[in-house]
């Protein structure tokens, strides 16, 4: 963690990432405040000096510049607000965080303070996700890119992203000189995500208003959605702590409306939860680790947790450690490439926290026991390999180090996302 501190932020590992990512920092901080309170505060402020007028924290903020990425800053080309910035966002994990630094906090004061001044922004920020992101009012919002999800190249996407490939300006990809290609994107898909950025560029500089309507990738997102509703518990919860009874109803609102939104995200005939296009009104044809990410916001009801328990235990019967993100019985299971096979640490958190609340405590140990094999054996990787346990992509990466320190380390009782609160007709765990 000290290692890829640039001052205030930390990247998630030098050279392949060498900015502050959004929820990487929002998860890193957790670390943080395990052994660095002032530091962790300090990584949320640095992630949200970045945030945009309309309340939009970017996936990426570019602080500094470095050649060692693209694309950087150049490519992205939004104004300088203070910092130059994606123009694009990533899931919402900040509100879990900020919970976390002041529930465990051995400052009071200090908490106290930078609670209130960082819960306007994260305010502003879930009031962005409806109202640019939902402006149908459906209760469950759109991603626009598959770089929003975090999951940026997992199949869920195949079908959504066959629309036409622009004309694009000549460009060399980074991610190549420091991870094999057999783990990246292909060269396909980088030219998709590259048509996005320049059509959303082309709006007006990536004007919220419009890209809903112009964007020709546009999805329900299981990451997303799962973690905005989990963010909406733990933002409601800081309402209550600042006594904003207006603010708590608004969020009540949020959590009715999506556990409605959420019911059209479920498909019957395999036990999953499924990432919709908007644009086809189809469910994505992919069985994907996301799918379990309904038991971390609490939106599954017991019969959906008992059947994706049942397909949890068939996956991780075929694999030496879990969670592969996707099923490893799907023929587009790829073991080693990018969100199309490995595991991810930060999933595994989020599934095993859902599976305790919904009281499934040994396939939640299960996961926590492989999370710690994985770390134990091949190190602080971005991902690992599901069969072997090797470790894949990026080193001494920041979020894995993070999850060992507020998770891993820790019991239970007192691991980041320990309580899922909210009223208790959204508690269905
Ligand atoms: O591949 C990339 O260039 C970046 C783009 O944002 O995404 C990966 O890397 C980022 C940094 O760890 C993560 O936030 C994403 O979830 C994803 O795993």
């Amino acid at each position: 963690m000290r290692m890829n501190d640039f001052g205030g932020y930390t990247v998630p590992a030098q050279g392949l990432y060498p900015f502050q990512w959004n929820w990487d920092s929002a998860i890193v901080s957790a670390g943080w405040a395990v052994f660095d309170e002032a530091r962790a505060w300090e990584e949320l402020e640095k992630l949200f000096s970045g945030q945009w007028e309309d309340g939009m924290v970017p996936s990426i903020v570019f602080h500094r510049p470095s050649n060692t990425y693209f694309p950087g800053p150049d490519i992205w080309g939004t104004p300088q607000k203070p910092s130059k910035s994606t123009g694009i966002t990533q899931p919402p994990v900040a509100a879990l965080s900020v919970r976390f630094l002041y529930e465990h906090t051995e400052n009071p004061e200090l908490a106290e303070q930078k609670l209130v001044s960082l819960f306007p922004k994260l305010l502003a920020w879930h009031r962005w996700w409806y109202k640019a992101r939902d402006p149908e009012n459906t209760g469950v919002v759109a991603i626009l890119h598959p770089w929003e999800s975090g999951m940026d190249n997992s199949p869920a996407w195949d079908e959504s992203m066959k629309f036409p490939i622009d004309k694009l300006p000549r460009y060399v990809r980074c991610d190549l000189n420091h991870v094999d290609s057999c783990m990246r994107p292909t060269q396909e898909t980088y030219d998709r995500y590259l048509t996005l950025l320049h059509r959303f560029k082309a709006a007006n500089f990536y004007d919220p208003s419009r890209l809903y309507w112009i964007s020709p990738f546009r999805v329900t997102d299981l990451c997303v959605n799962s973690i905005l509703i989990r963010a909406n518990r733990d933002l409601r919860w800081l309402a209550l702590r600042l006594e904003k009874d207006d603010i708590v109803k608004e969020i009540d609102e949020w959590l009715n409306k999506g556990f409605e939104g959420f019911k059209q995200l479920w498909d019957e005939d395999s036990g999953l939860f499924k990432c919709k296009d908007q644009l086809t009104g189809k469910l994505a044809n992919a069985p994907i680790s996301a799918a379990f990410l309904p038991l971390f916001a609490g939106v599954a009801t017991k019969e959906q947790a008992d059947k994706l328990t049942h397909n949890l235990e068939r996956w991780l019967g075929q694999v030496n450690y879990g969670v592969p993100s996707m099923d490893p019985e799907d023929h587009r299971f790829e073991p080693l490439r990018y969100w199309r096979g490995p595991v991810w640490i930060i999933m595994n958190w989020m599934i095993s926290n859902g599976l305790r609340h919904y009281g499934y405590d040994e396939l939640a140990d299960r996961i926590k026991d492989d999370s710690i094999s994985l770390t134990t054996k091949a190190g602080l990787r971005e991902y690992f390999d599901p069969l072997t346990g090797d470790g894949a992509g990026g080193r001494n990466f920041s979020w894995t180090a993070a999850m060992c320190l507020a998770w891993l380390d820790r019991p239970a009782a007192i691991a980041i996302g320990h309580k899922m609160s909210g009223p208790k007709k959204h508690l269905n765990a």
